[in-house]
């Protein structure tokens, strides 16, 4: 440590806890050790008495931990993420808007692997908010060695940043209500609406809606001719399961779509049909998603509105986290259901 004029100590790292007693309102530390002495604080460490303070002398190739939490969040934060200045050597990682959050976990063990860092975030794959907390990153020691921060790029050379939040299409979508009963008037819809309220979370309404008997073929005829008329996602409802007018799935399964697969390790969810017909995401939603707070389709939708495409494997992972625990105060996302 050295000793500096207060004046000339703009920049420098203060060596040891500084105690400011302002008596019958104030006794505390006034600056920590560690802290980078900015220029409004020259006043305030005048009036403690400090006019000359001992100041940590960093070698050549060391870096202060609050230059270091930086320069690990420039490196990890990709598109749609923000940071925050750094407070006491630690910085958070916040939603620049509203999206879809992608998080590659590998990346994130590899970079805690190398030692004196910590990156801690929340689960990737859910819907984020503006300005929400992601996560945050701070190195462990007070100043750390520049090497260990070239490890860290040596880690991503060949990545882009990879926590980042992408936002949500305008998706055209068309619902196709199934249910003889409905169809034939002897009970109200309650199924459209629903999904009418989910997607206008992502600020989105139904483009097409139609109610149909539980008919192969005309089930079938509809769905094609939303495809026909630029639908790029389509909802089925209804008769997904196994009585003798459950029809969806073949239906589905009829118009030559590429059924990515029918069902999913998830409760509730777990009679949810995903497919593709050409570029255009198809879902098969069972009953349950009309009465359920949260199934498989909560987990997908943010997904197939991020434009992702959806893969076999995608619905496989999902059994790992896929149970919800059904509380009694629902506070999904933030929860452990479907995060694998
Ligand atoms: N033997 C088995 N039974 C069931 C299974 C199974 O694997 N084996 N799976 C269960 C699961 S899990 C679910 S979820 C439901 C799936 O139900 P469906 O998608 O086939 O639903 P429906 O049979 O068409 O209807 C069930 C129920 O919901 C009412 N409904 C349907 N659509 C509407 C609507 N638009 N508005 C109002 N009400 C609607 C319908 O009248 C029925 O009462 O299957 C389990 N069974
Ligand atoms: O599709 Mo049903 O879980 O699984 O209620």
């Amino acid at each position: 440590m050295k000793t500096v004029k207060t004046e000339e100590a703009i920049g420098m790292v203060i060596g040891h806890d500084i105690t400011e007693i302002v008596p019958g309102e104030f006794k505390g530390v006034a600056f920590k050790k560690g802290h980078v002495i900015r220029e409004e604080d020259v006043e305030r460490l005048l009036r403690i008495g400090k006019e000359n303070i001992y100041v940590m002398e960093l070698k050549e190739n060391e870096i202060h931990e609050d230059q270091a939490a930086i320069a690990l969040g420039s490196l990890v934060c990709g598109d749609g993420v923000y940071y925050s200045e750094p407070s006491e050597g630690k910085i958070n990682i916040m939603a620049e808007d509203k999206g879809l959050l992608k998080i590659d976990k590998e990346l994130l063990y590899d970079i805690n692997d190398l030692g004196e860092l910590c990156l801690a975030t929340i689960h990737g794959d859910r819907i984020i908010e503006k300005d929400e907390l992601i996560g945050g990153c701070r190195v462990i020691p007070l100043t750390i060695s520049k090497d260990k921060l070239d490890k860290a790029k040596g880690v991503l050379k060949h990545q882009k940043p990879f926590i980042e939040v992408k936002p949500f299409k305008a998706l055209k979508i068309g619902l196709i209500v199934t249910a003889s009963e409905v169809y034939k008037g002897r009970i109200k819809d309650k199924f459209g609406p629903v999904i009418a309220k989910k997607v206008k979370a992502f600020g989105l309404q139904i483009t097409m809606k139609t109610i149909t008997p539980d008919e192969l073929e005309i089930i079938k005829k509809t769905i094609l001719q939303y495809k026909e008329e630029g639908a790029e996602l389509i909802i089925v409802t209804g008769g997904m399961s196994v009585d003798p007018d459950d029809k969806t799935p073949g239906a589905i399964k009829a118009t030559g779509a590429q059924i990515i697969s029918y069902g999913t390790p998830v409760l509730p969810g777990a009679m949810l049909l995903m497919a593709y017909l050409g570029d255009v995401p198809i879902l098969g939603l069972p009953g349950c998603v009309m009465f359920a707070h949260n199934t498989a389709f909560d987990l997908l939708l943010p997904r197939i509105f991020a434009g992702e495409k959806i893969v076999r494997r995608d619905i496989i992972k999902m059994g790992y986290g896929g149970q919800c625990l059904k509380c009694n105060v629902c506070n999904f996302p933030n929860c452990p259901f479907g995060k694998c």
